[in-house]
Parts: structure tokens; C-alpha cells; sequence
């Protein structure tokens, strides 16, 4: 079967290598063409742009940056509305919010095609390992419920995990200037981490981005501007239905400041030196 895949940046590289692994024919295309050789060069045939890919795939998968992304690959011209049709189906892995899915959706199925948003919870990693956990809503699908869902559920998720980030830079923080050792930190969450029965605060991002926070070290996995977006815009959905939400808010001012700092392209775990920097063990800057 051939298949499309529309965005190939960190994720969509992966998943769309992962899809010429086990055997799919697949068709790429990225707005920034030259990215697309690397695909080429394991099998992919390139596509110029969204709407011939769709043109040629039965099913096209996107894995785009934000709202403003996914939106333009649809409704932009030679965009996939131009070619999707009965018969065809459109699946929007990226992170955006419901009402950015629901606008897709309805386009999609006004022209006779089927639609799935299926955010993913996972990184680069787990997409180079095919482990990435699918939040699937829409056509032939129970999972979630209506069309919206999948993206509400993903921005929670990555809501709890961007205050979470900060949470743990704090207290990185707060355990050096009060004289601990952060490693002995990190040793302490992680031994809480492989002991279960102690797991209440179980963790492993915690294991995975402690030592490298530690390093210094922000080599991309999950660009910090795109936790900022998604805290952005799980704020939204919080002012939509009333929910205080104190904690996140100030996440995102650290995240906002990060990116202020020229640190949006880097991990989001590089929110540590804007933490730092608050809390008076460093300039703030990178
Ligand atoms: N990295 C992670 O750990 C995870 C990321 N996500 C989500 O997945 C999505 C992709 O993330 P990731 O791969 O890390 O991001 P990247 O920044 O690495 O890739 C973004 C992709 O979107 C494309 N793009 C950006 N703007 C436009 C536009 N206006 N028109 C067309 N294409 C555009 C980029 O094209 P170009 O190459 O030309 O810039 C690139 O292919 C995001 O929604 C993110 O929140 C979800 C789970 C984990
Ligand atoms: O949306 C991104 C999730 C990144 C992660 O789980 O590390």
C-alpha cells in the first residue's frame, strides 16, 4: 500500500523511516524540499507537493509543527484538500488544538474523505523505536470519542509534562543552592523510579532528561518551542472551560522566556536555564 507522510521534521522522519521499514510503499514531502532526500534514499518516492502526494496515496499521514502548519497543508494551494476524496483517508498525527482538528476534519469530509486525528504521546525515541503511543479520535474509531478529543487529551498530557519539567529544574535548582548534590537528586528519583512499591513519584523523563539537564546538553528530541505552543494551547482550553490552572501558567512564562532567550529549537528540557537563571545560580542565558 502506498502511503503518504507530509512533514518530516524530528517525528516525521522517524515514523515515516519506521513505515519504509516494515515494508510500506511510502510517498514523502516537506516544505523545506531537501529534507525529503534522506527518505529518498531509503526507498521513498518524493512528492512536490501535499496535494500530489494525496493524489497518490490512499492514506496520508501529517506530523506538522503547530496549528498554523497544519492548517496551511490542507487549505493553502496544491494543498491535500485539492485531492482528497471518497476513498481516501487523512490522519494529522501532529500536536494542535480541537478546534484546529474539527476545521480539518469537516473540510476533509465535506470532499468525501475520512479523517483521524491521532496525536501521539512519546518522542524521538520511542518514534524511532515504533513505540509511540497513538490518542486516536474520529472515523471507525471508539478511542477517544468525537472528533476534538485526541487533540484536548494530547494537550493535557503535555501540559502535566511541561509543568513537570519545571517542576524538576526547580528543584535541581533548589538542591544545589541548599548545599545537595543535583546527581544525588536525580540518583534519589531515579532509585524512586526502579523501586515501585516507593513509585508515587515515578518518572522516567525524570531519568532520561535529568542527566543531560545536568550536561547542559539540549540536543533536540522535543523542541521547546513546541512545548510552548502546547502549553499555549492547553492554557486555552483552560480559559474555554473555566479551569484555573496557576501552575501551568507560570510554566509557560518559563517556557516563553526560554524561546525570549533564542532557546525555542533546542530540548524543552533546556527551560532549566531560564530556572537557573531565576533562581540566582546563573544569567538566565544559554
Ligand atoms: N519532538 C517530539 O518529541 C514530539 C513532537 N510532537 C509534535 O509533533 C509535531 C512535529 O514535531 P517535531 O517533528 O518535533 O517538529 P520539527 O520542528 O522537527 O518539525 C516540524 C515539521 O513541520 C513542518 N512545518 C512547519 N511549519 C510549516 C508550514 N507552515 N507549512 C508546512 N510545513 C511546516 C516543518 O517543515 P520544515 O522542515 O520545512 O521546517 C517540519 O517538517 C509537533 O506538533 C509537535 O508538538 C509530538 C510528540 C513528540
Ligand atoms: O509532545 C511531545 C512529547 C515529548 C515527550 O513525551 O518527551
Amino acid at each position: 500500500m502506498e502511503v503518504g507522510f507530509l512533514g518530516l521534521g524530528i517525528m516525521g522522519k522517524a515514523m515515516a523511516t519506521n513505515l519504509l521499514r516494515h515494508g510500506f510503499r511510502v510517498t514523502v514531502w516537506n516544505r523545506t524540499l531537501a529534507k525529503c532526500q534522506e527518505l529518498a534514499a531509503l526507498g521513498a518516492t518524493v512528492g512536490e507537493t501535499p496535494a500530489s502526494v494525496v493524489s497518490k496515496c490512499r492514506y496520508t499521514i501529517a506530523m506538522l509543527s503547530d496549528p498554523s502548519a497544519a492548517l496551511s497543508v490542507v487549505f493553502d494551494k496544491d494543498g491535500v484538500l485539492e485531492q482528497i476524496g471518497s476513498g481516501k483517508g487523512y490522519v494529522d498525527m501532529s500536536t494542535v488544538d480541537a478546534a484546529t482538528s474539527t476545521k480539518i476534519s469537516e473540510a476533509v469530509k465535506q470532499k468525501g474523505g475520512a479523517f483521524l486525528e491521532a496525536p501521539v504521546s512519546g518522542s524521538k525515541k520511542p518514534a524511532e523505536d515504533g513505540q509511540l503511543v497513538i490518542l486516536a479520535a474520529g472515523d471507525k474509531s471508539f478511542f477517544l470519542g468525537e472528533i476534538g478529543n485526541g487533540a484536548k487529551m494530547k494537550l493535557v498530557v503535555n501540559m502535566v509534562m511541561g509543568s513537570m519539567m519545571n517542576s524538576l529544574s526547580e528543584g535541581l535548582c533548589l538542591a544545589d543552592k541548599s548545599g545537595l548534590s543535583p546527581q544525588t537528586l536525580l540518583d534519589v528519583l531515579y532509585s524512586l523510579t526502579i523501586k515501585k512499591d516507593l513509585g508515587a513519584i515515578a518518572n522516567p523523563m525524570f531519568k532520561l532528561k535529568g542527566p543531560t539537564m545536568l550536561q547542559g546538553s539540549y540536543s533536540p528530541a522535543f523542541p521547546l518551542k513546541h512545548q510552548q505552543k502546547d502549553m499555549r494551547l492547553a492554557l486555552a482550553l483552560g480559559d474555554e472551560n473555566a479551569v484555573a490552572m496557576p501552575v501551568s501558567a507560570a510554566a509557560n512564562e518559563a517556557f516563553k522566556k526560554a524561546r525570549s532567550l533564542g532557546l525555542g529549537d533546542q530540548d524543552f528540557s533546556a527551560v532549566y536555564e531560564v530556572v537557573k537563571g531565576a533562581g540566582g545560580s546563573g544569567s538566565g542565558q544559554p
